[in-house]
């Protein structure tokens, strides 16, 4: 059975560098499942239509990282038919040996709820905002407000709210160095290893 390893939490918390990071520790295939909606959000038209044929292609569009692409994604992903429309590819994904990380918001809390391994990655707002100011070449202070909206939709939605699953280790990294976050999240696998 593949070991599944379930990674959420709020935008630019660092759940993407641990999760390709323990993809590639422990050799399991990653999924960056934010990406999906994005390439929903930017190939706009009906959201519902765009889930249900979005296809490989669309995950390597040059614009999806933009905090406009962000936002686009966020207000499709509060749409219920679009979440149950990207269901099906996660699952498939989940199910590949020897093992797969998946990272997003709903991860632990619907996708793979039975995961082995749950992750709850977070940092201070602040931090955060720093970290995304500094990777896109951005304002701090537009980053906090980008960050601070998004998060508030992705929390507030009806289906599947970010939140923490009940059985996953809380990792906030606003103090931690990456090499450090990621030791810490090895450690976590292992211990659940065995
Ligand atoms: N512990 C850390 N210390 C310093 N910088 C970090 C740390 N973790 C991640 N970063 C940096 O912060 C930025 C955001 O990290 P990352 O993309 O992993 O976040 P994310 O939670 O996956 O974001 P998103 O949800 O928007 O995809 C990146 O530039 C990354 O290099
Ligand atoms: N499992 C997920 C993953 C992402 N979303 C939504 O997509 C937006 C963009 O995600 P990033 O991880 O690339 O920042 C995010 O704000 C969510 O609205 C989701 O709903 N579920």
């Amino acid at each position: 059975m593949p070991f599944i390893i379930a990674i959420d939490g709020p935008a630019a918390s660092g759940k993407g560098t641990i999760a390709r990071a323990l993809a590639a520790h422990f050799g399991f295939h990653h999924l960056d499942t934010g990406l999906l909606y994005r390439a929903v959000g930017a190939k706009g038209g009906d959201p519902v239509a765009a889930a249900r044929t979005l296809e490989k292609t669309d995950l390597s569009r040059p614009d999806l990282r933009s905090a406009e692409a962000g936002q686009a994604a966020s207000r499709i992903a509060a749409i219920p038919e679009v979440r149950a429309a990207l269901l099906a590819f996660q699952h498939r994904f989940a199910g590949q040996e020897p093992g797969a990380v998946l990272d997003g918001r709903d991860i632990g809390t619907v996708i793979c709820p039975g995961a082995p391994v749950k992750l709850y990655v977070t940092a201070s707002d602040q931090v955060r905002a720093q970290r995304r100011a500094a990777e896109l070449g951005a304002d701090p202070v537009l980053m906090l407000a980008e960050l601070q909206e998004r998060d508030r939709r992705d929390r507030e939605r009806a289906t599947a709210p970010l939140r923490p699953a009940e059985d996953a280790v809380v990792l906030d990294t606003s103090n931690l160095t990456i090499t450090d976050a990621i030791a810490r999240a090895v450690a976590v696998v292992d211990r659940a290893r065995g």
